[in-house]
């Protein structure tokens, strides 16, 4: 059972014609709240609405995810001067589930407006965390990824909306072994993707890649091997790279290659996140014995405050493998299941291990849907027993990024 609240709306208030989800952190801003006026009145509305169970983590709560079955009541018209019911579950989780009546003007920016400053207050949206600061605005998208909502019409339209604090949409993970397809993939059509971890978030799609796109790139990226870099902690620094990191690595350009266009494309569509947020690939070569000790994707604080004054971050990686290994190899997550504690970085017998298979792709975030810096991310690459293995790092920023 769920509690009503009934929201009030004030027509005397100045709306600030602001949308919820626009893409500048300028509305992020949208603090000129109109004056609303509660009365609360205890109405039944039963379970949950919109279908949003298919969504809820029975397993996890999920910081900065949050759902809204957003209804017009029988007789309100066209998202104007009429009552829109609003029901949230908060943090991916279907427990605590509440129900607003809002009642909103007639004129459809003063009804976002209402719907943007009762969504941002009651689920703290604008709260900034401190790891890294959020400074990007909330967004609303719909369930499959593929729109941004910035109007009550829209979020009507789509009945059931995904609210993501930290802006960028996120794939719910709901529980480990769930199975979600991932609709609208240009040349794959479709393709299904299995929830690997919640916390740290890891998802597992096979045959992502072709064949002959495998093939493509690692004898493309060949003659360009060479001997990683990492980016060490002051602490660490004087020592060699090759205590971290064995491997080879090569930064791919995509211009002039269409084939790896069309796979940067394709995550984009996989992740529904633009291709503005895309690094380059880097490609990986891993010999007999060559591994990469455990590390997080995203930058530190002090390299990213000298870049961008810490506003934007790696997000996602969908780490692309292009070879099958005979042993070995596996990237390894110890900190699985929210294991806190100390974490021995090139132990590879305790964690979550997913095993290089040419074509599959795993896909991890490194922040959380709040936009805060997920520890759990932890993780690394198993040394090479038999075989070799190429694979390729894609990452996927929160915000539109150009190197070189
Ligand atoms: O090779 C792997 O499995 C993981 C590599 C990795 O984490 C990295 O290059 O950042
Ligand atoms: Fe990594």
């Amino acid at each position: 059972m769920g509690i009503v609240v009934g929201i009030l709306w004030e027509p005397s208030t100045p709306a600030t014609g602001e949308t919820a989800g626009e893409a500048t952190a300028d509305s992020a801003k949208t603090n000129a709240k109109p004056p609303l006026s509660r009365s609360l009145h205890a109405v039944d509305v039963g379970g949950p609405g919109c279908g949003a169970h298919r969504y809820l983590s029975p397993t996890h709560a999920v910081s900065g995810f949050h759902l809204a079955c957003i209804e017009e009541e029988a007789g309100s018209s066209g998202g104007g001067d009429g009552v829109v019911s609003v029901t949230l579950f908060r943090d991916g989780r279907g427990e605590g589930n509440q129900t607003l009546a809002l009642q909103t003007p007639p004129d459809s920016s003063s009804a976002t407006n209402v719907l943007h400053v009762e969504l941002t207050e009651r689920l703290r949206l604008d709260d900034v965390g401190p790891n890294p600061p959020n400074k990007f605005p909330w967004a609303m998208y719909t369930p499959d990824g593929q729109r941004r909502i910035s109007s009550l019409e829209d979020a009507i339209a789509s009945r059931l909306v995904f609210i993501f604090k930290g802006g960028n949409f996120i794939w719910p993970g709901v529980e480990v072994g769930h199975v979600q397809t991932v609709h609208g993939l240009e040349t794959l059509g479709s393709i299904d993707m299995k929830t690997l971890s919640m916390e740290p978030l890891v998802f597992e799609a096979r045959n992502f890649l072709l064949d002959e796109e495998c093939k493509h790139i690692r004898e493309k990226a060949d003659p360009h091997m060479k001997p990683s870099p990492v980016s060490l902690m002051d602490h660490d620094k004087g020592k060699p790279d090759t205590n971290w990191r064995t491997s080879t690595t090569y930064f791919m350009p995509s211009t002039r290659d269409p084939l790896l266009q069309g796979i940067d494309r394709r995550v984009e569509e996989f992740t529904r996140v633009p291709k503005s947020h895309q690094e380059q690939v880097q490609v990986l070569k891993y010999d007999k014995g060559q591994r990469y000790t455990a590390h997080h994707d995203f930058l530190d604080e002090r390299t990213m405050r000298n870049m961008d004054g810490g506003r934007k971050n790696r997000m996602i990686t969908v780490f692309w493998y292009l070879s099958d290994v005979e042993e070995g190899g596996e990237t390894i997550f110890p900190r699985y299941g929210g294991r806190t504690g100390r974490v021995d970085f090139s132990d590879c017998t305790t964690g979550l291990k997913v095993k290089p298979v040419e074509g599959k792709v795993a896909m991890f975030y490194s922040l959380k849907p709040d936009g805060q810096f997920d520890d759990f991310s932890l993780h690394g690459a198993c040394p090479v027993i038999t075989g070799q293995k190429w694979a390729a790092n894609k990452w996927v920023w929160s915000a539109p990024v150009k190197f070189g």
